[in-house]
Order: structure tokens, then sequence, then C-alpha cells
């Protein structure tokens, strides 16, 4: 199987800690994992993914965190082709704003544009993401589990 690539946007370290805890779980789950801030990579670098997980975070008024703006703007921008990819958005937001989990959904939504495939509906977290983060990631992993047995490695 595909080596697993999770990546990350944040503003103060949530959506970070959410990637290093997907990244420990998908190793005890016998993936290779490899986490990236989306800060550090152009629109060109998801052509070569072919599972891969986005934990972002929504700042401003729905807006992505600063660091992963640029990234952003280039994928909106980009004309890719994301057909290779499998992938799943795991959103941290607070449903206080208005534009709760605004980027997540705008990423997700931008992915599945450019031809990648959701391997399981975006999940919009609260403020409680270390409550509803083990669940998520349960169904995540079991997801992966069935793509794996049924690509027979
Ligand atoms: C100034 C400010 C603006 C925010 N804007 C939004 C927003 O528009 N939508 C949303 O869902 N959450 C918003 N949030 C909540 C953050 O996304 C949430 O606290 C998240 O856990 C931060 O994760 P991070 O540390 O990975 O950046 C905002 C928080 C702050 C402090």
């Amino acid at each position: 199987m595909p080596d697993l690539h999770i990546h990350f946007a944040t503003m103060t370290g949530n959506a970070e800690t959410v990637a290093t805890d997907t990244q420990s779980r998908a190793t005890d789950e016998g993936w290779t994992a490899h986490v990236h801030d989306l800060g550090d990579l152009t629109p060109q670098d998801l052509t070569d993914r072919e599972l891969a997980v986005f934990i972002v975070s929504t700042w401003g008024d729905g807006e992505p965190p600063d660091d992963a703006a640029d990234f952003w703007y280039a994928l909106e921008e980009a004309n890719l082709d994301l057909s290779g990819m499998r992938f799943a958005v795991f959103g941290l937001g607070d449903k206080d704003y208005t534009e709760f989990n605004g980027f997540a959904r705008q990423l997700d939504a931008r992915l599945a544009t450019l031809g990648a495939t959701r391997l399981l509906d975006r999940f919009d977290a609260d403020l409680d993401f270390d409550e509803t983060f083990p669940a998520w990631a349960d169904r995540f992993f079991t997801r992966l589990a069935v793509e794996r047995e049924t690509s027979g490695t």
C-alpha cells in the first residue's frame, strides 16, 4: 500500500497536534505516515499523493491559517489532476463563528473538484476536537484497512 501523507494547517498548534496523533495511530496500524505543514508545500507537491489526510483549522472569517494562505490561493488557481488521490479532511473550528470550519469546507470541495476521491465525508470538529478525534480516527483507519484489503497488499 502507498504511504499515508498527513497535511496540517495551523495557527496555534491544535491541527499539528491532531496531525501527529494521526501519525502515531497510523504507525500503530502498520502504515508508513509522513506529516507535512501545508505552509511548506505548493499544490504541485500533492500530485504524487495516493493516500492523504488534511487536518486544517479556520481563522478570520472562514480563512486558512496565515502560513497556509499562499498554498491555498495557489490551489484555488491551480489546474492539477489529483485523480490519483484518495483523501479525508478533518477540520478544526469553533461553532460560534459564522464560517464554521470554512477553510476545511473549501479545501475539501477544491480537492474533489481537482479529481481526488473522498475516503470519508469531511469532519467538522468544534473546540472539543480532542474528544471527537478518537472516533474519527477509528472511522478513518477502518476505512483505510478496507482499502488495504481490497487492494490486496
Ligand atoms: C481570532 C479567531 C478567529 C477564528 N475564526 C474561526 C472561523 O472563522 N471559523 C471557525 O470554525 N473557527 C474559527 N476559530 C476557531 C479556531 O479554528 C479553533 O480555535 C482551532 O482549534 C484552532 O486550531 P489551530 O491551533 O490549529 O489553528 C477562530 C479562532 C480565533 C481565535
